[in-house]
C-alpha cells in the first residue's frame, strides 16, 4: 500500500543509513520465511494474527522463564515466536494489504515485547539473580530501547525524515541480548564460566542504545533545524 513513509516506518531512511543487520539479514531471512508466510496465508492465517500470537509467545517467553533464571528455555521459546515479526509484513506484502493499521500494530507489539524481554531479566536480577546493578542495566537497557524506538516515531510525525536508524536498532537490541542468553543458560547444564555472557550483553546493548539515542537525537536536531530554515526561506521569498 502506497502510505508515506512517516506513517510505515519505513522508507524515509535511505539504504546507506541502515544498520548491519536490517540491510543485510533481513534479505536472507526474507528468502528463508516466504514459503512459510505463503502456506500461512493459504491456511487463512491474517498477519494481525501471526502479530498476535507472535507477541504472546515472546512475552510468555521471557516472564515465565527468564525470572526463574531459566535463560536457555526462554531463549528457545521467544526464537520461536520473534521471527512472526518477520513474518507478519511478509505476508501483508504477498497480499498487497500492508496497512497503517498493520504498521501500527506491528511496532506497538514490538514495544511489548521488548518491555517482557528485559523486564524478565530485571526480574531475575531483582530476584534471586541477586544483582542491584544488573536490574538497573536490565531497566536501562528496557527503557533506552522504547525511548530510541520514540526518537524515530516523533521524529517522523512532525513531519521529519530523520534520516539515520543508529548503531544498535532493535534487530541488534535482539540478537545480542538473546544470543547471550540462550548461551548463558548452557551454564544450567553444566558449561562453566558461560554465564557472565548475559551480563556482558547486557552492558554493551545499554552502551549502544545509549549512543544510537544520541545519534537520534542529533539527527532530528539537525534535520528539525534544516526544516525552519528552510519554511522562513519559503515564506521570506513569498513576502
Ligand atoms: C546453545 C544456545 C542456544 C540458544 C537458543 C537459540 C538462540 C537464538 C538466539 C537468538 C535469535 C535471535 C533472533 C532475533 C530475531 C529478531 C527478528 C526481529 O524481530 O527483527 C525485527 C527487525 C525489525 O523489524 P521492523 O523494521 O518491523 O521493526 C521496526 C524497528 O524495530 C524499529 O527499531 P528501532 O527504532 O527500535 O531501532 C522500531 O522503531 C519500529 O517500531 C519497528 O517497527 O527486523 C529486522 O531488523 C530484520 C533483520 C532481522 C535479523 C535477524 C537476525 C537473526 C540472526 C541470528 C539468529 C540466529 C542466532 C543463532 C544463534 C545460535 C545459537 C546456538
Ligand atoms: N499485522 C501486520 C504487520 C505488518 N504489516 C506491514 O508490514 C510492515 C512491517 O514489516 P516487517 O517485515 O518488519 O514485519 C508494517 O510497516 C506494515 O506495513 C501489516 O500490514 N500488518
Ligand atoms: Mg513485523
Ligand atoms: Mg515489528
Amino acid at each position: 500500500m502506497g502510505q508515506p513513509a512517516a506513517i510505515t516506518g519505513r522508507g524515509a531512511t535511505p539504504t546507506v543509513g541502515k544498520a548491519m543487520l536490517n540491510k543485510y539479514a533481513r534479505a536472507f531471512f526474507t528468502r528463508v520465511l516466504t514459503p512459510f508466510a505463503a502456506f500461512l496465508i493459504r491456511r487463512g492465517v491474517s498477519p494481525d494474527t501471526v502479530t498476535l500470537i507472535g507477541t504472546a509467545g515472546v512475552v510468555a517467553g521471557a516472564l515465565v522463564f527468564y525470572p526463574r533464571g531459566e535463560f536457555f528455555w526462554g531463549t528457545v521459546v521467544i526464537t520461536l515466536f520473534v521471527f512472526s515479526d518477520l513474518v507478519d509484513g511478509n505476508m501483508a506484502r504477498q497480499l498487497g494489504r500492508s496497512s497503517r493499521w498493520g504498521a501500527f500494530l506491528d511496532s506497538t507489539l514490538d514495544r511489548v515485547a521488548d518491555g517482557a524481554i528485559f523486564g524478565g531479566f530485571a526480574l531475575w536480577y531483582a530476584g534471586h539473580g541477586n544483582n542491584d546493578v544488573l536490574c538497573a542495566v536490565s531497566i536501562f537497557c528496557l527503557a533506552s530501547g522504547q525511548v530510541v524506538s520514540y526518537t524515530k516515531a516523533r521524529g517522523e510525525s512532525i513531519g521529519l525524515p530523520v534520516a539515520v536508524n543508529g548503531l544498535v536498532e532493535r534487530a541488534e537490541r535482539l540478537v545480542i541480548s538473546l544470543v547471550a542468553a540462550g548461551f548463558a543458560g548452557l551454564h544450567t547444564f553444566g558449561v562453566p564460566g558461560i554465564q557472565w555472557l548475559l551480563p556482558i550483553a547486557l552492558w554493551v546493548v545499554a552502551a549502544g542504545s545509549l549512543v544510537t539515542l544520541v545519534q537520534r537525537v542529533v539527527t532530528v536536531r539537525r534535520e528539525s533545524a534544516e526544516a525552519e530554515a528552510a519554511a522562513r526561506q519559503d515564506s521570506g521569498a513569498a513576502q
